[in-house]
């Protein structure tokens, strides 16, 4: 069975979060169980493209309105990353170093989907099936079963994963040029709340959505940034379909960025040694409990609570109690974070910016994670922390609520609690703090998480199910 998999982002070509991180480990594995996939991305000038050799196995020209261009399709060499991965170059418009952002970011990305559709289609090729990640390939399913250019094509199923419901990539009706020519009648197909709304076209048009957990898919229609009724009245073709982790990537005996490995029977020791190498670089103290987090500081991760309840914690704990946060994004949280590691220097330090060998040292190092988000499809975070023995504590929401168990319940090992506030967040430090005093019973618990099955191995046999129910004769 041959899968396209279209997304911005893979790791490791371009990561800003999961998303990547999903991408880059999904099709591998669905590869080691028998499928061809392949993943199909915008073209980055970044150090994986630079450092890797591409062929070019496809030119062409296609119109994004009035405007003309040329693209090229680029396959790198060996597939070294375990599944063919092809960029779609268009010289000055994807041909650049970010990933989002851009100010003709709408052009990009609806280019980027159209130069993919010409190119099976111009190229002969007939895939199985079409996988579409987020907004930014959410146009595909509508271009394919409703313009007239793509008929070919209009007969494969089409399956949209939502990562992050929150962004829709909505642009007004005067960019609907952009699209190759349409049937107008469908129109209605393409639009929510009176614009041109790529995520809601999505889950109008694929055959099968899913979401990246199955609490994350009841959440939507409760909350989803205006998509609510949408995804009530298209529930039944929902399935939550949660995440797995690469456990090649992550894995504490061989990860090349961590100074000391580990595995259960060594996570006293080698968790110690990675927590002094951490604390020495960020000017804390090895013997206090220290609570991370890591993330984009936005609204969704509840990074704005942060600061109030960091503050109040380090107060309430007489000074013994550690916070390391890593992550950049909302201007007014970086400074409310700055401003506590100058008043605590001894008990918070903070890193603005993204430092992915950090990530892996902290969740190496660190005792415990935090995650107040205030929506979570997922997270990955917290399987990352769980693999390496570090506890997470996270807000009872999404994917966080079906991946980790309170510790206070049979056989659980994270602390969880209920809301996105000061106190809630302080209760659970003070949780984790008490329990950081029972060395003999962090141990039972660390070695716990790390027995935990997050591997993809589980969640692509459920993709490779959708996929079958989708193409009967495989
Ligand atoms: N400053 C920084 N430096 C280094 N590394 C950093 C970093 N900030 C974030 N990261 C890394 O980025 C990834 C973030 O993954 P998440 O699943 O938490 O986030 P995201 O919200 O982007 O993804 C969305 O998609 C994923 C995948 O489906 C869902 O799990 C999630 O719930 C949904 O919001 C992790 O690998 C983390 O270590």
């Amino acid at each position: 069975m041959r899968i396209f998999h279209l997304s911005a982002e893979c790791y490791p070509v371009a990561k800003v979060g999961g998303l990547a991180d999903v991408v880059g480990a999904l099709p591998k594995y669905q590869n080691l169980a028998g499928l061809q996939a392949a993943v199909v991305m915008p073209y980055y000038n970044r150090k994986f493209v630079h450092e890797n050799a591409f062929d070019i196995v496809f030119q062409g020209t296609t119109l994004l309105g009035t405007r003309r261009i040329y693209f090229e399709i680029l396959k790198e060499q060996t597939d070294t990353l375990g599944f063919e991965l092809y960029l779609v170059k268009i010289p000055g418009l994807l041909d650049r170093e970010n990933v989002y952002s851009y100010p003709d970011e709408k052009e990009q990305f609806i280019a980027f989907q159209i130069a993919f559709l010409d190119w099976i289609n111009w190229s002969g090729q007939t895939p199985d099936l079409i996988h579409c990640h987020d907004h930014h390939s959410g146009l595909v399913p509508f271009m394919m079963y409703h313009s007239a250019l793509y008929r070919r094509l209009a007969h494969i199923p089409t399956i949209f994963t939502i990562h992050n419901g929150q962004y829709h990539g909505a642009f007004g009706w005067e960019k609907l040029n952009y699209l190759p020519e349409i049937d107008f009648y469908k129109t209605g197909l393409l639009d929510w709340n009176g614009a041109i709304n790529p995520l809601a076209s999505a889950v109008k048009c694929c055959w099968r959505f899913t979401t990246v957990s199955p609490s994350y898919l009841q959440e939507l229609s409760i909350s989803s940034n205006g998509l609510e009724y949408l995804f009530y009245v298209e529930r039944d073709k929902g399935t939550g379909i949660i995440n797995g982790i690469d456990t090649e990537v992550w894995n504490p005996e061989t990860d090349p960025m961590l100074p000391e490995h580990f595995n259960p029977t060594t996570v006293t020791k080698g968790k110690q040694k990675n927590k002094e190498i951490l604390c020495e670089r960020f000017g804390l103290s090895v013997d206090k409990p220290l609570i991370a987090f890591i993330g984009r500081l936005v609204s969704e991760k509840g990074s704005d609570v942060l600061p109030a309840a960091i503050e109040r914690s380090i107060k309430e704990h007489g000074d013994n109690v550690n916070f390391l946060i890593l992550g950049a994004g909302d201007s007014a949280t970086e400074l409310s974070l700055s401003l506590l590691k100058q008043l605590h220097p001894q008990n918070c330090n903070v890193f603005i910016g993204y430092d992915e060998s950090l990530a892996h040292l902290i969740y190496a190092g660190v005792d415990f994670l935090l995650m107040p988000s205030r929506v979570e499809p997922c997270g990955l975070n917290q399987m990352y922390a769980m693999r390496y023995g570090t506890m997470p504590m996270v807000r009872s929401t999404g994917g966080l609520k079906d991946t980790v168990i309170d510790f206070g319940e049979e056989g659980g090992y994270g602390i969880r609690f209920a809301n996105v506030s000061v106190d809630d967040i302080c209760v659970s430090v003070t949780r984790a703090a008490v329990l950081y005093k029972d060395s003999r019973k962090i141990q039972t618990l660390r070695k716990r998480m790390m027995a935990l099955d997050f591997s993809w191995d589980r969640s692509a046999k459920e993709y490779m199910n959708l996929y079958e129910s989708l193409i009967p004769k495989i």
